[in-house]
């Protein structure tokens, strides 16, 4: 849809958002309530989206479950309102050349806790990926897009197994179960879940192949090599709870609830170990030491004029905190503790990122590994970060509310 169009003589299109393989997601300002919201407009005229407002409805009132505004008919393409968020899980990776070890299990929790969220409410997702969990205000991750989703307690029993299921969901981080047509359920979406952590951390997924998207061939090539991957292969390099944590997860019968709990406990035992006690997130830790350079920067300048002579103190200007990415989002949370990080050696076997060394000491692991000398966020070219951060403060209108 054009820009500036008023869709419903209510939403005003301001941009375009994203684009899936069931619908366009735009930017709109709603002109009766005066703020900028998510419209997503089915392409395929199946009335998709329709059938994703209903489930949305039914799961209202999570913590990062989008709010649903409204829905409706445009012609023959049907649409939904929801709250606007922010970038998703991979854009913020790619930015910030990945995340580190702390910031990935900080995620996960969350994930998780959306997971169990959702399968509490009857759904089960069936296309978890790093592009379905939003940045939304204050931090939270939302998880978005039930285009597939379905329910799988009817009248109070858990669906029936069934086989030879066409599959659903995204090739990469689809289950075993769903490339061999088993009917998914709960032990799925945690099964993908375990791919995107993996994802997360190395950066890439051992069978991310360059064929096309939905080609046939992809999910059999993709298929051939999830099934002859070792546990330990897809997990070289990772902290060992995360490996046993997929190996509960595969252990799951097929109507069986999985033990959110215990795996919750796994990655406490993690952020022990590695004595992770921050709860801030990469992007904040950067928004914050920016914010202090950019202090310094004005209190040298103010220094200056006044060795200068000059009686008039010089403003700390907006356009002095120039690059303070996101900082509308939400105010800071308390500086729980320091963000020094030590080197470290790892095995980096598949497109590791980097950034992800940061607080993580495998020194066992450490024989064949490479040395990667980085003290987060100093490695990272500032400039570019805050470009890139930048971008991103576009699609950020958290304050315009
Ligand atoms: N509420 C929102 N606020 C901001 N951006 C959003 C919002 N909802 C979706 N997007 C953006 O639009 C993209 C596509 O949205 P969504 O996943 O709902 O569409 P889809 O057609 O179902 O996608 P897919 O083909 O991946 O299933 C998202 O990855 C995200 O970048």
């Amino acid at each position: 849809m054009e820009k500036n169009t008023i869709v419903n003589d209510r939403y005003k299109i301001l941009g375009q958002l994203g684009k899936g393989g069931f619908g366009q997601v735009y930017k709109v300002h709603d002109l009766v309530k005066k703020i900028n919201l998510a419209m997503k407009v089915d392409i395929n005229s199946r009335g998709s989206t329709l059938v994703e407002s209903s489930i949305l409805q039914d799961i209202q009132g999570g913590e990062g479950i989008p709010k649903l505004y409204d829905s409706g008919k445009i012609q023959d393409l049907t649409y939904m309102v929801i709250e606007l968020l922010g970038p998703h899980l991979n854009m913020m990776r790619k930015s910030l050349n990945g995340f580190s070890l702390n910031t990935i299990l900080l995620l996960f929790s969350q994930c998780l806790t959306r997971i169990e969220y959702l399968h509490t409410h009857d759904y089960i997702h069936r296309d978890i990926k790093p592009q379905q969990f939003l940045i939304g205000p204050k931090d939270v991750i939302y998880l978005v897009d039930y285009g597939i989703s379905k329910k799988y307690i009817i009248d109070g029993r858990h669906m029936s197994f069934q086989s030879q299921c066409s599959r659903a969901g995204s090739c990469s981080y689809a289950s075993i179960n769903c490339h061999i047509g088993i009917r998914l359920s709960r032990r799925d979406d945690l099964e993908s879940l375990m791919y995107m952590i993996v994802f997360l951390i190395r950066g890439a997924l051992p069978w991310q192949t360059k064929a096309k998207a939905n080609d046939n061939r992809k999910w059999q090539v993709i298929f051939a090599q999830k099934r002859a991957i070792l546990d330990e292969e897809l997990f070289n390099g990772c902290p060992k709870q995360l490996q046993q944590i997929f190996v509960y997860v595969k252990s799951l019968k097929f109507d069986e609830k999985p033990n959110y709990a215990y795996i919750r406990d796994m990655i406490q035992t993690i952020r022990n170990e590695f004595s992770l006690k921050s709860k801030m997130l990469d992007w904040k830790i950067l928004e914050r030491r920016h914010k202090s350079l950019d202090k310094r920067k004005t209190e040298e300048e103010n220094t200056k004029i006044l060795s200068k002579g000059k009686t008039t103190k010089k403003k700390c200007s907006k356009k002095n905190n120039r690059g303070l990415a996101m900082a509308t989002l939400t105010s800071l949370p308390a500086h729980e503790d320091s963000h020094e990080v030590p080197h470290l050696r790892l095995p980096l076997p598949i497109g590791t990122s980097k950034t992800l060394l940061s607080g993580l000491d495998l020194s066992s692991n450490s024989s064949k590994g490479e040395t990667v000398k980085n003290s987060f966020p100093e490695f990272i070219h500032r400039k570019h970060i805050f470009r890139e951060l930048n971008k991103f403060r576009m699609l950020f209108t958290f304050s315009e509310r």
